[in-house]
This record gives C-alpha cells, structure tokens and sequence, in this order.
C-alpha cells in the first residue's frame, strides 16, 4: 500500500510570519504521526524562509516515522545534513525569489555534481530522493548517480486546465513511475497534489510514496477554525 509522508513547511510559514514560537512545526509533525502519516518532510530552504535549524535538529529526535529533508545540493546544507542524519534527503533545485519550487533538478544537466552530493549524504548512512520532472533523460542520470528514490514532480499535473491534459499528464506520470521502477528506482510522487487531483493516483501500484504538504495544511486551517473559535468564544464568554 502506497505511503503518505506529510509536509510541515507550511505550519512554519505561518510561525515566521510573526517571527514567534507558534504554530510549531514540531507539534504538527507529531500530530500528524498519530493520525497515520507514514513520514514527516521539511525543506530547509537556503534562506531559511520557515523551516529553521532549530526545527530539524528537534524533529530528528522526535520523529518515530522517517524523516525526508528536502534541500539544495549546497555545501551548506549538506553539511548540515550529515550532522543531523535525516532518514531520507530529498534533492530539490532552489531559487530564492520562488514562492515554492518550481521544477525538477536537472540531474542530467548537473550529473557529476549530484552525483557527488548523493555520495556524501549516502556516506552518512543517509538515502537520497531527487526531485524530478518526469522525463526519461532526468530518470536515467537520477539511476546513474546511484540515487535511491525519484519523487516525480507532480506540479505541472496538478496545475492542468482541463481534465483532458490532466489525463494526460497523469499518463506521463505512470509511464515514467514504470520507468523508473524498471531502472530500480523506487518511486514517490509530490508537489501540488490535493483532495481532488489525488483521485486518479488512487490503488496504482506504480507509486510507492506520496509527498504532501500545503492542501493538508490548508484544509487543517479549515476544518479545525470552527473548533478554536467555539474554544476562544467559551474563554471569553464563561
Ligand atoms: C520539493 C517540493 O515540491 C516541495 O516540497 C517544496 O519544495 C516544499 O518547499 P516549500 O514549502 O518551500 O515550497
Ligand atoms: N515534495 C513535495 C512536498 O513535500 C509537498 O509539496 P506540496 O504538497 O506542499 O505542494
């Protein structure tokens, strides 16, 4: 059975916004273990824009699932993911003035130097995931430089304009899962995916992991207002 791993960023987002101490990262990522999820991601943006050190470093040691570190192949965080040892690193191209990623790595472009990152991160006992648009040149270089995972990048999917190219784009996305798969890859799949655009992934056994993060966390603000209001209002009014 396909997997969930579940992005916290977002909670942090919220937390730098008033540069406070809540909502915590490291509180949602427990809570979301206790409601099933299979792993907890952080992406530890170079600019440190909500995911912070300080995050990762506790959730190493609070995290019962697995941890997936989503970074830049810098020197940096590299370091930094040696000396915190996530379950998983997960390979992601960074720009700073993006609202979020916006495509794969290009691991073909760049070989010899993912290749080098994975060697160092699987040196440390960590596995790597690269982030990749799902083409069959990206998932090649992806199996050369001896990484363990793909995470296809599902956002060009999840942004169609009509259910027509949305088909079309899922069948693009299982014909590079059975590539992958063939190339010994395990396969996950993430970015933008939602309540409504998961459904056509629904029992295909060509994924075995799925990365989500901001429709989670969106539809928490949602479904759990009514509750903190009601919570505010007896505060106030008993
Ligand atoms: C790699 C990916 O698709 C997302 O996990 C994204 O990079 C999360 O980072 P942000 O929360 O900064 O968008
Ligand atoms: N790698 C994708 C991820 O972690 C979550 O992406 P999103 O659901 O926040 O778009």
């Amino acid at each position: 059975m396909a997997r969930l791993e579940v992005n916290v960023d977002h909670i942090a987002t919220l937390r730098q916004a008033r540069l406070i101490d809540e909502p915590d990262p490291v509180t949602a990522a427990a809570l979301a273990e206790l409601a099933g999820a299979d792993g907890i991601i952080v992406h530890l943006r170079e600019d440190r824009r909500h995911i912070q050190d300080r995050d990762v470093r506790i959730l190493r040691q609070t995290v019962k699932t697995r941890l997936n570190l989503e970074m830049a192949a810098t020197a940096e965080i590299i370091g930094i993911a040696k000396e915190i040892r996530p379950d998983v690193a997960t390979l992601v191209p960074e720009k700073r003035e993006e609202l979020t990623t916006e495509g794969g790595l290009d691991v073909a472009g760049y070989q010899d130097h993912i290749h080098q990152a994975v060697q160092q991160l699987q040196q440390a006992g960590i596995r790597v995931s690269l982030f990749v648009d799902p083409q069959p040149e990206q998932l090649k270089a992806a199996s050369v430089v001896g990484a363990n995972y793909v995470e296809l990048h599902t956002g060009t999917y999840a942004e169609a304009r009509s259910e027509d190219e949305a088909d079309r784009l899922f069948e693009e996305l299982l014909a590079a899962a059975a590539h992958a798969r063939q190339l010994g890859l395990a396969v996950k799949a993430g970015h933008g995916l939602n309540y409504r655009n998961i459904k056509r992934f629904r029992g295909r056994k060509e994924f075995d992991e799925y990365s989500i993060g901001h429709s989670i966390i969106s539809r928490a603000v949602l479904v759990g207002l009514e509750r903190a209001v009601r919570e505010m209002i007896a505060l106030i009014k008993s």
